[in-house]
């Protein structure tokens, strides 16, 4: 098999006396979709937090395509290729969909400031081009006939889908989403898997922190599970919801596990 996009090794994570993350391998391969579950508290959004560049790691390696990455300044992590969504998406409310979208490109278009400011001939086809591509992000996550509108008219649902052209406007290699089926509805949430599993097909690679497991089960080609910080098993859906220790670490909360 080929080299992994991304790579941990022994990455920890320590809260003054919480060890939150420890000794965790992880990798990931373009166009493979991992799930990361685990109990409340066992480490996943703060696994997020260091692969995104967020936090620095106390312990432990990150590479992304072969390139060391702990230490490095939060927005080369992005410029590598490294996207992430939140669960709680924050638009610019009084922008057309197509800028914000435009926004997130903001770490690949090739302008210098001066040329902006001149508005320069480049800066007029760059602009040209932006919009283009903005246009079809928006069609690609079912947003087209809304490229004009203000963000502020969008529901619950369609913010997400927003959230996601925008992730996708960074030329992404790597995804992050964190809850993204969230609050939305069973309609909206198979919209949202088709749209993820077609974003893998792309040979994006997919990192998803889910809480809905019919969701995450359906999705995942691979599932990493933590506990108290630590992987405790690494597989297919199939694999991992029969391991002993995951039935373990869901104990008391056996249903979460078993309605996938
Ligand atoms: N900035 C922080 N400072 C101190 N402790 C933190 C910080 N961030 C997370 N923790 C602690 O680290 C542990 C792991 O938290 P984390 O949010 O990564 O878990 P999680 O698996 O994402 O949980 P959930 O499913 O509830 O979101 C928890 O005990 C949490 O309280």
């Amino acid at each position: 098999m080929n080299a992994p996009l991304l790579r941990t090794r022994g990455l920890g994570m320590r809260f003054g006396g919480l060890q939150a993350v420890a000794d965790l391998d992880l990798e990931t391969w373009p166009g493979e979709i991992l799930g990361l579950i685990g109990p409340n508290g066992a480490g996943k959004s703060t696994t997020f937090n260091l692969i995104a560049g967020a936090m620095r790691p106390t312990s432990g390696v990150i590479e992304f395509d072969g390139h060391a990455m702990v230490g490095r300044p939060t927005h080369d992590f992005a410029r590598r290729g490294i996207m992430r969504t939140f669960q709680h998406n924050k638009p610019f409310e009084s922008m057309s969909l197509a800028d914000n979208v435009k926004v997130g490109m903001h770490t690949r278009l090739p302008l210098s400031l001066w040329q902006v400011l001149a508005a320069a001939p480049a800066t007029q086809s760059v602009e040209a081009k932006a919009a283009r591509r903005a246009e079809e992000l928006l069609e690609f996550v079912g947003l087209g006939e809304w490229v004009h509108a203000d963000v502020g008219t969008l529901s619950f649902g369609q913010g997400r889908l927003l959230e996601i052209a925008r992730a996708l406007a960074g030329e992404p290699r790597l995804i992050l989403f964190d809850e993204p089926a969230a609050g939305l509805t069973a309609a909206e949430c198979e919209r949202l898997a088709g749209i993820i599993g077609r974003i893998a097909a792309q040979g994006i690679a997919v990192l998803l922190i889910e809480h809905d497991m019919r969701f995450l089960m359906a999705l995942a080609h691979r599932v990493a599970v933590l506990n108290f910080g630590r992987k405790i098993a690494d597989g297919t859906p199939a694999e991992v919801q029969a391991h002993a220790d995951v039935v373990r670490a869901y104990l008391g909360n056996v249903e979460a596990l078993s309605n996938a």
